[in-house]
């Protein structure tokens, strides 16, 4: 799948959250499911387990793919996004509860190394109120996203993102979006739709993996 833009008008993409611990488990998935989507997303778990390190390596395995480390970053925006741009990432993530400091530091540090910075809403209880502050920051993408944590409480990201639809800032989406949902978040406003689980979690990641790609392809 290509990940250009066209006419300057950005096309809708698959985020494949690598959400494992262990960079041999998370290659042999790449090896699956890579083909079938935009965006690496070396995850929280697996940067933790194994170090930004592991950057460069996922980078050189895919230079045509977006490698998006999610480092969470909730202080020490300008050093933690230093170290990962310098790395290689595209892109990285910080929380929306950060300090606007914190956010602005990572923004000017992407503008360096033109890369992008994601802010993510985890967490946040008023999303519309902290989206229109946020957007003044001017960050690449604001993600909605149903924490990990609370994924049998029933919380929807689709209904937090109609929470920011009026937000000109691209936005993504994330938290159990899985064959059920992904058609639905791929006509919803999200220009990122962020999938873990689903299918890392998969008997047939491919399978799982290559049916989103149809399902994204359809409605772009
Ligand atoms: O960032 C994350 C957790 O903090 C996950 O990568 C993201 O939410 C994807 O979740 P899921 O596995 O439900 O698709």
């Amino acid at each position: 799948m290509e990940k250009k833009e066209r006419g300057g008008e950005s096309i809708k993409k698959l985020q494949l959250a690598v959400d494992l611990t262990e960079l041999k488990s998370s290659l042999k998935l790449l090896q699956q499911v890579g083909k079938y989507v935009d965006i690496i997303e070396l995850g929280t778990p697996l940067l933790i387990s194994e170090g930004i390190s592991i950057i460069p390596i996922i980078k050189e395995l895919y230079p045509d793919k977006i490698i998006f480390a999610d480092l969470k970053i909730m202080d020490g925006g300008d050093i933690i996004s230093e170290l990962a741009f310098k790395k290689g990432a595209d892109m990285i993530s910080v929380l929306a509860a950060a300090n606007d400091e914190t956010i602005k530091a990572a923004i000017k540090n992407a503008q360096t190394f033109n890369a992008k910075v994601l802010v993510d809403m985890c967490a946040i209880k008023n999303i519309k109120k902290r989206a229109q502050e946020v957007e003044h920051l001017k960050t690449d993408y604001i993600s909605v996203h149903r924490a990990t944590d609370r994924e049998r409480d029933g919380t929807d990201p689709l209904k937090e993102l109609e929470l920011i639809e009026n937000i000109k800032t691209k936005k993504a989406v994330a938290g159990g979006i899985n064959l059920n949902n992904f058609e639905a978040a791929c006509r919803s406003t999200a220009d990122t739709i962020i999938v873990g689980g689903a299918i890392y979690r998969s008997n047939n990641p491919a399978s799982i993996a290559r049916k989103m790609n149809k399902i994204l392809n359809n409605v772009r």
